[in-house]
């Protein structure tokens, strides 16, 4: 099925076209060898996997159902601008008597939701659902609110609509479409869900991040640990998924560089529109360094005969990157600043 608006460029031709371009953020190969010296540590020790999407996170459906299916797409449909003007007053979420912040603060008041019996995976009750209701789900447990409340209900209440139009209000109907093909579920979400339309115009070509439908076809695949509803026979085609944290970890990796403009400008907090060229630069880059780290990694596990049926793909590195990230946040947070959007598509 090629439903794709033939001339947008697919997310791993826009990489490689904004990294050839690029003027203030720079790719360092010794960087990437040194990420993918830590994937193939990971392949050999099996320390990084494919399961480690349901075994490292407590939050993640444990289940390999379609109320698992479900439970992704809500999560994935809202999985964007979690950050905190001010680092000192985030939204948080206490659920399970552990406290969350960022993506997890989400994803714990999805849960907390559910577990209140509130039907938040449901399509008939997400498509109409009133600001004040949604309030209520992703009501903080610090004086800070979520950010971007208003956009979140247009763009749940979008997602439900035209799942009860076009797929009888079951995201399984999407994925059935799709004949276990990545790049199909892909661009049938972009197609019938505009808020997943990750797009921008770069150099008079228009370019293509699709960072909310690449991490849905990638949480779905390690959700159901490439089986059943999880199968994808092209998911290494799946790229990194740009959002404003990977590039932290590839900069403190020496993966990326930026410029001293660009430094100066993260340094002074300012923000940026959707469709600046630091913006395009920053995660156009990231998306092809993390493409190269895992053409090494390959090239690395190809060597090892003990590690041939190793699964192995940009999918693994991004969440390595990004658990590391997160693991690192407060070594990280005084050198490596990241780049502050408000925008619904990361
Ligand atoms: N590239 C990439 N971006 C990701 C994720 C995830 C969640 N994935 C987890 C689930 C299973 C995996 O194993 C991961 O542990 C969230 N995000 C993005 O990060 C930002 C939030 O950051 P902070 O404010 O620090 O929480 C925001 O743009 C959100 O959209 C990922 O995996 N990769």
């Amino acid at each position: 099925m090629d439903t794709r608006d033939s001339n947008v460029l697919l997310p791993r031709e826009s990489a490689k076209l904004i990294a050839n371009n690029s003027k203030d953020v720079k790719i360092h190969p010794e960087g990437v060898k040194k990420i993918a010296n830590h994937m193939y540590e990971c392949a050999k020790k099996n320390t990084y996997n494919l399961q480690s999407w349901r075994t490292e996170h407590e939050l993640n459906p444990q289940s390999q159902d379609e109320s698992a299916l479900d439970w992704v797409f809500v999560a994935d449909t809202l999985n964007f601008s979690f950050w905190s003007d001010d680092e000192s007053q985030k939204y948080r979420i206490k659920f399970n008597g552990k406290e969350y912040t960022g993506y997890w603060s989400w994803c714990a008041a999805l849960n907390r939701a559910l577990k209140n019996d509130v039907n938040i995976t449901d399509a008939n009750f997400y498509a109409n659902i009133t600001e004040k209701k949604l309030a209520e789900i992703l009501k903080s447990d610090s004086d800070t609110p979520i950010p971007l409340l208003e956009e979140r209900v247009a763009v749940l209440r979008e997602a439900g609509k035209v799942l009860l139009e076009k797929y009888e209000g079951k995201f399984l109907n999407c994925v059935k479409a799709c004949n276990k093909s990545a790049q199909s579920l892909l661009q049938l979400v972009v197609r019938d869900f505009p808020s997943y339309r990750d797009e921008a115009d770069y150099q008079g070509k228009r370019v293509s991040f699709y960072k909310r439908a690449q991490i849905l076809v990638a949480d779905i695949w390690a959700c159901f640990e490439g089986k059943s509803y999880g199968e994808f026979h092209d998911i290494d085609t799946i790229t990194m998924f740009a959002d404003y944290r990977i590039p932290q970890a590839l900069y403190h990796f020496g993966a990326l560089s930026y410029s001293e403009e660009l430094m100066k400008y993260l340094n002074a907090e300012k923000m940026m529109q959707t469709g600046d060229r630091y913006e395009i630069e920053i995660r156009g880059c990231s998306i092809w360094a993390t493409e190269m780290v895992a053409e090494k990694t390959r090239e690395l596990i190809e060597k090892d005969a003990s590690l041939k049926d190793v699964v192995m793909n940009s999918i693994l590195i991004d969440h390595y990157l990004w658990d590391f990230r997160r693991d690192h946040a407060e070594e990280m947070r005084d050198n490596i600043p990241f780049h502050r959007i408000r925008c619904i598509y990361y």
